[in-house]
């Protein structure tokens, strides 16, 4: 039965599909992991700088992903920076909608107070790029060198 589990999950992970088991399952493991010190989540050498910056000018930094708010607390506070969440504005997870979905990037723009041409969208999946483009937010596609699999060249 475990053994079935872990080779579905493993499956749905190779298809980078987000469903929410999965995430919970995500949720739990990173707990443990994270809590106990034996893993801390590796930033690109960028981000740290780059968020101090947008902050000290007044920008404000929020988090949208597809993992679940507990995850993405769990990812930024174990950091091998340190914890950064005090960088952090907020948290959005999929409750808010997918991030395929146009509307997703609307209803983000009206729960922060902040027009949605006035935001910018960091991300380096071209398919949330193209809802959030649509929605009228304003997109940097973001190319990493592990995410050639998931950026399609336009
Ligand atoms: C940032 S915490 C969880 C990350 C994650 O599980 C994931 O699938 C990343 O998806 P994203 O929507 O952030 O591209």
């Amino acid at each position: 039965m475990i053994q079935a589990v872990v080779v579905n999950e493993c499956w749905q992970i190779s298809l980078d599909w987000k469903t929410t088991v999965l995430k919970h399952l995500q949720g739990h493991m990173w707990r443990a992991a994270f809590k106990s010190g034996s893993m801390k989540a590796e930033l690109f050498e960028d981000v740290v700088p780059a968020v101090r910056k947008w902050r000290e000018v007044g920008m404000k930094v929020y988090i949208y992903s597809s993992g679940s708010v507990e995850a993405q607390k769990l990812l930024f506070g174990h950091s091998t920076e340190g914890d950064i969440l005090e960088f952090v504005d907020g948290q959005l997870g999929t409750e808010i909608g997918h991030k395929v979905e146009s509307e997703s990037y609307r209803k983000i723009a009206s729960s922060i107070e902040c027009s949605i041409n006035n935001n910018l969208f960091l991300t380096d999946v071209t398919r949330d790029a193209s809802a959030a483009e649509e929605a009228d937010m304003h997109v940097a596609v973001v190319v990493r060198p592990d995410d050639a699999l998931y950026v399609e060249i336009v």
